[in-house]
C-alpha cells in the first residue's frame, strides 16, 4: 500500500516517516500525529451549526449609497447608519497614564483571490453579509501612554484612525468625515481634555462614569478571560479559578495615581466605601524626587537592588535586635518607614537610591494592603483583587500587598491581582457601547491568541525598526519574604522587572471569535484538559530549544513564501525577534501568559508569523506534496478496492498511520483496531454511522493518501463523511480552503468520492463530460467540508467553530467525548513516546473509544 510519506514538516522529529525518511536527526518535533488525525463517530447527527449569538452588531444597510463613481466595477457603498465598526476605541485618562482599548476588525486577506472567496461561499463560510470566518472576529487591543504626554496619544489615534473605526473602516476608505464622532472615555481626563479632542481629533468624549467602568471592566474580565485573576506569594504566582456562580462579593481596589476601594456586589452593583491618597502617584512623584529617576520602570528596577534597613526603623533597631514576639513582630519588621533618616545626621545624597525606592515601595504597597484589608474587615469580604498599573505586574509589590493581607487577616482573607490590571478602566468604557453587544461574551469567545503586547502589534513598524534593540529581560534579585510580618533583604535570586516593552508582553491581545463555542460533543467541557502533557520547567526547556532551533528555516520558508522581497526579509527578521522574545518570556516565567500549554506555544508561533502577514509559510510545499500524492492516489484506491473488507479496513488504518514503518520496528502502543474493526463490519448490519468527522491534519499524503481513502470507505457504508480542517494555514497543515480543490481532484479518480462531494456541495458538475460506470456505487451521502477555527497544529475543543474530535496526541489524547471516537496518530517523538508509553519513536496509536450505552 501507499506510504504515508509526509509529515509535519517542523514538529516532527523524524521528518517523516517512509519514503521521506530525512533521519531522525531532524530536530523538529511531534505535534503528534503522522496521520495525526482522528475521526468521531456519531450515530446521532449532530446540530450542523451553533446558533449565533442575537446581539451581536448586525449589518445596517439602511440609507446605502454609492459613495465615488456610479462607473466603477467596485464602488464603495456608504453604510451610513453601521456603527459597529466606528465604536472601536475606548480611553481611560487618568491622573498618571491614558488608557486606549480598541477593537480592529480583520480585513478580508487581500490576497484571497476569488477562487477561495467562492469556496467559502459555498461552504457557507460567508454569512448573511457578516463575516464568520473565525478570525477575522476582530481583536481587543490594550495601549497605554502617559498622561504628560497626551499629544502621543493623540498621533496613535489619528495615525490609526481608531476615532473613525480604524484604516479599514467604511467611513475611513470612503474618505467620508462623520461629523459627529462620540468615543466613550473616563477618568479625569474625559473631563479635563475633552476640548483637546475635539480641537485635535474632531471628536467628542462621552463621559462614563470612573467607578462604573472600573467595576464594569473587572467583572468583564473574571468572566470573561481565563487565568485573567492570580495569587502572588512568596514569589509564586498561582492562576485562581474563577467560579462564575460564586464570584461576588468581593472589593476592587485599584491603584492608580490614588487608590479607589470598592465593595462590588454584582453587575452595576456597588459602593466606593474608601480610598486612599497614598498610591502609585505617591510611589512615582516621591520617587523621582528623591532619586531622579527618569521614568517609574527606573525607579521600580532600582527597588530590586535596594536595601531598605538603610532607611526604615526595624523592630530590631527599637528593641536592640530582638523580636517582639509578643505581640508577633519580628526584629526584620518596618517598625517605622524611614524612620531612621531621622536620626542619622545625613543628607539626602547620602542615601543610595536604591534602598530610597525599596523603602518607598514597600511602605505604600504594605498600606495598600492593609488599608484593603481593614475594609475587607468592614464588609466581610474574603477576596480582594487589586488593579490599577501601580501593581505594574512587578513582583515585589504584589508580594507585599499579599504579605499585608495575608498577615493582619490571618489569612483570613486573599489577594488577587489581574493580568489586565490597568485596563479595568478602559475596558469597561468599552464595555459601555451598547450597540458592540459585548456584554453577553462568554469566556470562549474571547481568545487570548497569544499576547504579543500592543506595542509590538499595534506599531509594528516601529517593531520592525527598533526590533534589534528589545532583548530578552536580564534577570535581577528580588526580596524574598519571610514570617513575622518582616521580609529579608534581597537575594540575588528571583524575578525581574521587564523593560516597558516586553512588559507588554503580559497582556494580550484578545480575539473577538463570535462564533466559536464548545465543542458539544465532549463528555465533559468543564473537566476538558486539551493538552495531554502539563509543560513543566523541563518540558519548556525541551520545547523551548525544539522551537528555537527551527527558527531560522522558518523564517527562511515564511520569506520564501512572500517571494523574498525585502519587505518579506524585514517582516521575517521582526518575526524572529517578537517569537524569541515571548520564548525568552515564558522561559522565565512559564504562566507569565496565563496557563500555558503546548498547544498554546504552537498556537503562539502561528499567531506570530501571521502578526507579521506571513500568509501561508508553506504554501508551495503543501502544494507539491498534494500533487505527488494525488498522483498515486488511483493505483491505492485500486489496490484498496482488491482487498477483502477487514483486510482492507486494516490498509486504511495503517495508510493513515503510514504504517509502512512498522518494518523500521515501530509498534502499536495503543491497539484498539479489532475493535473498532468489530463496529465498523457491524455497519453491514444495518447500523452505520449516521455521520462521521475527521480532523484532517498534514497536506499531502496524510489528507490525500490517509484520510480521503478512510472516508471514501465510510462513505461506502453510508456514512456520512465532515472534513474538519483548519481554518488558518498552520504549518503544513490542510485548510478548509484547500481541501474542496483536493477532493475535487481525487474525485477524478473515483465515483463514490464524486457523487458524494457533489451531494455535500462541494463540486458541481466537476465531472461533467467524463463517463464513467458508477453502478456499482449507490451512494447518496455527502461528503462535506468545514473549518474548524482554529490555525495552530492543535485544537481546543473550547475553541471551535463546529463539532468534531481532535488531533489526538498533544492535544485531546485523553478527551473524552460522546460519541465513538478514533484517535489515530504516530508518535514521531521519541521524549513523548517514551513519556506516555514507554514506547519509541514511530509507535503508532489507533485508539477507539465507543460510547458505552447505560
Ligand atoms: N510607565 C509608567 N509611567 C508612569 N506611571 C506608571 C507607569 N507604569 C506604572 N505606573 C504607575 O501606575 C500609576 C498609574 O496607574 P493608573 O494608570 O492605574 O492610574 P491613573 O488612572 O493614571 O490614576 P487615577 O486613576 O488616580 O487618575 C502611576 O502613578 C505609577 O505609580
Ligand atoms: C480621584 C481618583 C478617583 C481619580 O482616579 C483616584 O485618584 C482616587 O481614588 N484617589 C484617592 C482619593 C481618596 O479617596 O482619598
Ligand atoms: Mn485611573
Amino acid at each position: 500500500m501507499a506510504a504515508n510519506n509526509n509529515s509535519d514538516p517542523i514538529l516532527d522529529e523524524g521528518g517523516g516517516g517512509g519514503v521521506k525518511h530525512e533521519a531522525a536527526g531532524e530536530a523538529g518535533e511531534g505535534k503528534g500525529g503522522g496521520g495525526g488525525a482522528a475521526a468521531a463517530a456519531a450515530t446521532q447527527a449532530p446540530a450542523a451549526m451553533l446558533p449565533r449569538s442575537g446581539s451581536r452588531p448586525q449589518l445596517d444597510l439602511s440609507g446605502a449609497a454609492i459613495h465615488g463613481n456610479l462607473e466603477d466595477r467596485n464602488p464603495t457603498i456608504l453604510l451610513p447608519n453601521q456603527s459597529d465598526d466606528i465604536s472601536h476605541l475606548a480611553l481611560d485618562i487618568g491622573g498618571s497614564l491614558i488608557k486606549l482599548v480598541y477593537f480592529s476588525r480583520h480585513a478580508e486577506h487581500s490576497s484571497e483571490d476569488k477562487r477561495k472567496l467562492s469556496t467559502k461561499r459555498r461552504l457557507g463560510m460567508l454569512n448573511g453579509g457578516r463575516r464568520s470566518y473565525p478570525v477575522l472576529g476582530g481583536r481587543l487591543h490594550f495601549v497605554k501612554f502617559e498622561t504628560g504626554k497626551l499629544s502621543e496619544c493623540l498621533d496613535f489615534i489619528s495615525s490609526k484612525q481608531l476615532h473613525r473605526g480604524g484604516v479599514d473602516s467604511p467611513s475611513w476608505r470612503s474618505g467620508a468625515q462623520p461629523d459627529n464622532i462620540v468615543i466613550k472615555a473616563t477618568g479625569g481626563g474625559a473631563f479635563k481634555y475633552a476640548d483637546l479632542f475635539k480641537e485635535r481629533l474632531g471628536v467628542s468624549l462621552e463621559k462614563e462614569d470612573e467607578m462604573d467602568c472600573l467595576v464594569a471592566g473587572a467583572n468583564f474580565l473574571l468572566k470573561s478571560i481565563r487565568h485573567e485573576a492570580f495569587t502572588h506569594m512568596d514569589g509564586q504566582k498561582e492562576y485562581v479559578q474563577i467560579d462564575q456562580n460564586d464570584l461576588f462579593p468581593f472589593l476592587l481596589v485599584n491603584v492608580g495615581s490614588g487608590v479607589s476601594i470598592i465593595k462590588v456586589d454584582g453587575h452595576g452593583k456597588f459602593q466606593r466605601v474608601s480610598g486612599t491618597n497614598v498610591g502609585g502617584g505617591t510611589y512615582w512623584g516621591l520617587g523621582r524626587l528623591m532619586t531622579k529617576c527618569k521614568s517609574f520602570d527606573e525607579l521600580l528596577e532600582l527597588s530590586q537592588r535596594g536595601d531598605n534597613s538603610t532607611i526604615d526603623m526595624l523592630v530590631g533597631d527599637i528593641y536592640g535586635g530582638l523580636d517582639y514576639s509578643k505581640i508577633g513582630l519580628s526584629a526584620s519588621t518596618i517598625a517605622s518607614s524611614f524612620g531612621k533618616t531621622i536620626s542619622d545626621d545625613k543628607e539626602l545624597s547620602d542615601y543610595r537610591p536604591e534602598d530610597i525606592s525599596l523603602s518607598l515601595l514597600r511602605m505604600i504597597s504594605y498600606n495598600i494592603g492593609q488599608i484593603s484589608y481593614l475594609n475587607a474587615l468592614r464588609y466581610g469580604l474574603k477576596r480582594i483583587f487589586f488593579g490599577g498599573f501601580f501593581i505594574r505586574g512587578h513582583a515585589y509589590t504584589m508580594d507585599t500587598i499579599s504579605f499585608a493581607v495575608n498577615f493582619w487577616s490571618k489569612g483570613e482573607a486573599k489577594a488577587m491581582f489581574l493580568r489586565h490590571e490597568g485596563f479595568l478602566g478602559a475596558l469597561g468604557a468599552f464595555m459601555s457601547y451598547e450597540k458592540h453587544g459585548l456584554d453577553d461574551l462568554r469566556i470562549h469567545h474571547l481568545v487570548e491568541r497569544f499576547p504579543m503586547g500592543a506595542p509590538y502589534i499595534s506599531w509594528m513598524e516601529k517593531f520592525v525598526q527598533k526590533g534589534t534593540q528589545i532583548t530578552a529581560p536580564v534577570p535581577v534579585g528580588f526580596p524574598v519574604t519571610t514570617g513575622m510580618g518582616g521580609f529579608e533583604r534581597p537575594t540575588a535570586k528571583g524575578d525581574i522587572l521587564r523593560s516597558d516593552a516586553s512588559a507588554a508582553l503580559n497582556v494580550g491581545v484578545l480575539h473577538l471569535v463570535p462564533t466559536l463555542d464548545v465543542f458539544p460533543l465532549l463528555e465533559d467541557p468543564k473537566m476538558y484538559e486539551p493538552n495531554t502533557i502539563d509543560l513543566d520547567l523541563n518540558e519548556y526547556k525541551y520545547w523551548f530549544k525544539v522551537l528555537s532551533d527551527h527558527l531560522s528555516d522558518l523564517v527562511d520558508k515564511a520569506v520564501a513564501s512572500e517571494g523574498g522581497t525585502d519587505d518579506a526579509k524585514r517582516r521575517g527578521d521582526a518575526f524572529a525577534h517578537a517569537f524569541s522574545a515571548h520564548l525568552a518570556r515564558l522561559m522565565e516565567e512559564p504562566a507569565a501568559y496565563g496557563k500555558f500549554g503546548l498547544a498554546n506555544l504552537l498556537e503562539l508561533r502561528e499567531e506570530c508569523l501571521r502578526e507579521f502577514q506571513f500568509v501561508d509559510a508553506y504554501v508551495s510545499i503543501k502544494q507539491r506534496e498534494n500533487e505527488a500524492s494525488l498522483a498515486v492516489l488511483p493505483d491505492l484506491l485500486m489496490e484498496l478496492d482488491s482487498m477483502n473488507e477487514e483486510a482492507r479496513l486494516l490498509a486504511l488504518i495503517e495508510g493513515v498511520l503510514a504504517a509502512n514503518i512498522f518494518d523500521w520496528g515501530s509498534r502499536a502502543c495503543i491497539d484498539d483496531f479489532d475493535m473498532f474493526k468489530k463496529r465498523m463490519l457491524a455497519d453491514k448490519k444495518g447500523q452505520p454511522y449516521k455521520r462521521a468527522l475527521l480532523f484532517v491534519d498534514n497536506s499531502g499524503a496524510d489528507v490525500v493518501l490517509g484520510m480521503i481513502p478512510l472516508a471514501r470507505e465510510l462513505l461506502r457504508n453510508g456514512t456520512e463523511v465532515v472534513l474538519v480542517a483548519n481554518s488558518l494555514p498552520a504549518l503544513n497543515d490542510v485548510t478548509a480552503n484547500e481541501l474542496p480543490g483536493i477532493v475535487a481532484e481525487a474525485a477524478k479518480h473515483c465515483g463514490i468520492l464524486r457523487k458524494a462531494a457533489e451531494a455535500g456541495g462541494l463540486i458541481f458538475d466537476a465531472m461533467a463530460g467524463i463517463q464513467d460506470d458508477l453502478k456499482d456505487e449507490p451512494v447518496s451521502v455527502p461528503l462535506m467540508v468545514v473549518e474548524n477555527g482554529c490555525g495552530s497544529p492543535c485544537i481546543d475543543f473550547r475553541q471551535l467553530i463546529l463539532e468534531g474530535m481532535g488531533r489526538s496526541l498533544h492535544t485531546n489524547l485523553n478527551a473524552r467525548f460522546k460519541c465513538d471516537t478514533l484517535k489515530l496518530a504516530m508518535v514521531k517523538n521519541q521524549r513523548l513516546a517514551e513519556k506516555l508509553f514507554n514506547g519509541n519513536i514511530y509507535d503508532c496509536i489507533c485508539k477507539f473509544e465507543p460510547v458505552h450505552l447505560t
